[in-house]
């Protein structure tokens, strides 16, 4: 799809926006972008289960997902992290669409490895049609689920979500927006980063938790075909890119996560 940028903003970096952010939107809508936001939740989800006396379980930073944590996944998801956003949106004066892969099957998948994390899914399918129709003038906030062919619903890690409908979509851009200013070494931004230099970082354990599953995410990505990958904490600053290595053929980081 032309002019498509993807943005993913984890679910902490959902309370943290600022005027910029909403104002770099509105700029790309200017020039007539199309910009889809794939929003996270995993800190609430992970309030929820406590609150519920579940204990939260991840493995590569992927949440462990029993039939009981995907209906709390989807409460909060679509009931609490999408609604705080379109709000937000809304508020600045930027048109939405709200979204989840029931409308119009937006997001089909498989099971990601259904005995090791359980009603976890990757994206491979998205519906161009239905959501060139939804990001036609405005801005589309989708929920980082996805739907397998016979209609189970699947929680998606929100940064590999991004990740495959941005390389699935050919998107121009993808940022992953955290709550870290970029992939960090000794208290220091990287600025650029190749996948080389990304599988010591995972070596030397320098790369842990949720940089774990955005890594690999945007590595695909980028092999994939999307040039310009982008982790920040925000729209303007420069955060690390994500480079290509001169003779690049394989496709995932590390792990396949
Ligand atoms: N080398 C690293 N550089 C930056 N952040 C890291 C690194 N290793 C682990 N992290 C952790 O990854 C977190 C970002 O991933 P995650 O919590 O999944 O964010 P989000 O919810 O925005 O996707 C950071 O807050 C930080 O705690
Ligand atoms: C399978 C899986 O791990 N899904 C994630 C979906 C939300 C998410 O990724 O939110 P953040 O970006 O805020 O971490 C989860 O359940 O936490």
């Amino acid at each position: 799809m032309d002019d498509l940028i993807v943005v993913k903003i984890g679910g902490n970096a959902i309370s943290q926006l600022k005027p910029a952010f909403f104002e770099k939107l509105k700029y790309w809508k200017h020039l007539g972008k199309k910009v889809l936001i794939v929003h996270g939740g995993g800190p609430n989800i992970s309030k929820l289960c406590e609150k519920m006396g579940i204990p939260t379980e991840k493995k590569h930073g992927i949440r462990v997902t029993s039939k009981e944590v995907l209906e709390l996944t989807k409460l909060v998801l679509l009931g609490e992290s999408q609604p705080e956003l379109v709000e937000k949106l809304t508020d600045n004066g930027l048109p939405v669409s709200p979204l989840s892969c029931a409308c119009s099957h937006l997001l089909e998948g498989k099971y990601l490895d259904e005995a090791k994390y359980g009603s976890v899914g990757m994206v491979t399918k998205v519906n161009k049609m239905a959501i060139a129709g939804a990001l036609w003038q405005r801005i589309g906030v989708m929920a980082p689920m996805c739907v397998t062919e016979d209609g189970k619903w699947l929680n998606v890690n929100a940064d590999s979500c991004a990740c495959s409908i941005a390389s699935l979509l050919h998107a121009e851009a993808l940022y992953l927006l955290t709550d870290v200013a970029g992939v960090m070494e000794n208290g220091q931004v990287i600025p650029k980063l190749d996948r080389t230099y990304c599988s010591e970082l995972f070596a030397r354990k320098v790369i842990t938790a949720g940089m774990q599953p955005k890594l690999n995410a945007a590595f695909t990505a980028q092999a994939m075909g999307v040039s310009h990958v982008i982790i920040t904490d925000d729209l303007d600053n420069h955060g690390t890119e994500i480079v290509k290595e001169e003779e690049d053929d394989d496709a995932t980081c590390v792990s396949n996560v």
